[in-house]
């Protein structure tokens, strides 16, 4: 028998937007977008490319409803993706090699080309059934959300092209389920950058005395983790989750006199400054002025010669004010819709949950729109932004299933 051609299937098309190169520093976001309007072409969608900032394009395909006035619905994912080191895998990272066993290897597999790639079969699906949207259904790919959405979703948001959509609801990404039961989240958390910088008395490595540089930055740096301390002891109390608290995590320090001596420092020198920074999270419910008094005058008291920066990626209150959280009752008639299409799939939904992590919801639910973060992934190992992450094509094709459920029941849903 002639070795199978390569196929045209939900699968192949899956792998062929995983091998295009989009990890960051130097995504290659011109090949994804040529890709994703091919598809669009194919099932004869509307398309567009929108450019905030030069280099990073947005595409958003549409499918226009039979009563456009209702406000659309909106399935975003975003371009990009995190850097892989290629050497640590089993399979280079963007050759999405599929195993006997059907795990699909790629970066990005599971953040978030799977979700990017099935709102697009779903439709194809649907539009194969001669299904007709009553809502217009938009679909969006916006860069750099890995880095922040600062020139993607941030700008996005405050665009006249966004309000011209008129967004009754969005889905976003969230995050796969090790368990039977979808996860659904209804909030991210807030991440902030922050930098701290100590000055202090140089001198003699041999000598003792007060207020140098390195030993103000210790003093933050105990500060800080018994604070972490205090709530991962929450978590591990199981009083909340891992993402009901604020996390604080030491990413970097910087200090030292360099020298040309084997460790490149100057063992001998105390230095005049040192530097930390932290990746912290704010919960929805957190107070982010009571956070910054407490960094101020605990963590980096000026007294004691620090210095420091928060750097706020992106908003923590919506327009008016409010905590950047989607309503998960029955007050919120799209999570009725929502819940009732898993129901109808036979999928089973675990509790709504917080997010640990950041998405380009959050930018979204600052415009008063709700969105829920979904990423129709049980039974599934959490793997972004992990080596070897993966996805199962059984897994990928129930996806698809499931999102021809989504679309259909909230495009058809009319608010009474
Ligand atoms: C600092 S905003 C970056 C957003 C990023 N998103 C996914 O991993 C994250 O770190 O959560
Ligand atoms: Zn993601
Ligand atoms: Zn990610």
């Amino acid at each position: 028998l002639p070795f199978p051609l390569e196929q045209d299937t939900p699968v192949s098309r899956f792998q062929q937007y995983l091998r295009i190169k989009t990890a960051h520093p130097e995504p290659d976001y011109s090949s994804a977008v040529s890709f994703l309007i091919s598809q669009a072409q194919s099932i004869g969608l509307q398309y567009r490319t929108l450019e905030f900032s030069p280099g990073k394009p947005l595409l958003l395909l549409s499918w226009i409803g039979s009563n456009p006035s209702l406000p659309s619905l909106l399935f975003n994912s975003h371009l990009d993706s995190v850097p892989a080191e290629p050497s640590k895998w089993l399979h280079p990272p963007f050759s999405a090699v599929r195993t006997p066993d059907g795990r699909i290897h790629a970066r990005g597999a599971q953040d978030d080309k799977c979700i990017g790639m099935q709102y697009i079969e779903a439709i194809r699906n649907l539009k194969h059934k001669n299904f007709t949207p009553t809502r217009t259904i938009h679909v969006s790919y916006v860069p750099d959300e890995e880095i922040g959405g600062s020139d993607g979703a941030a700008k996005f948001v405050h665009s006249m092209d966004f309000e011209n959509l008129n967004i009754g609801f969005a889905l976003d990404e969230g995050q796969a389920s090790p368990g039977d039961e979808f996860r659904v989240f209804y909030a991210d958390r807030s991440p902030w950058g922050l930098k701290i910088k100590a000055n202090g008395r140089p001198g003699h490595g041999s000598r003792m005395y007060d207020n140098s540089a390195m030993e103000n930055l210790m003093k933050s740096l105990e500060v800080i983790s018994r604070f972490r301390e205090s709530q991962f002891d929450v978590v591990k109390a199981g009083k909340a989750a891992n993402s009901e608290v604020i996390s604080v995590n030491p990413v970097y320090v910087k200090a030292g006199v360099t020298s040309d001596t084997a460790s490149g420092f100057a063992m001998n020198v105390q230095p005049s400054e040192a530097e930390a920074g932290f990746d912290i999270r704010l919960p929805p419910t957190a107070n982010p002025e009571e956070m910054k008094r407490r960094i101020a005058e605990e963590w980096v008291p000026a007294i004691r010669n620090m210095s420091y920066e928060i750097i706020e990626k992106g908003p923590i209150r919506d327009d008016m004010g409010r905590p950047l959280m989607t309503l998960t009752n029955a007050s919120n008639p799209w999570w009725l819709v929502f819940e009732q299409a898993i129901t109808f799939v036979g999928g089973k939904l675990a509790k709504p949950e917080i997010l640990a992590s950041t998405t380009d919801a959050r930018y979204i639910r600052q415009r008063g729109i709700p969105v829920l973060n979904f990423s129709p992934m049980s039974n599934t190992p959490i793997l972004l932004h992990d080596h070897n992450e993966h996805l199962r094509d059984t897994v990928y094709l129930k996806g698809i299933e499931v999102y021809e459920t989504l679309i259909s029941s909230l495009s058809s849903f009319i608010e009474a």
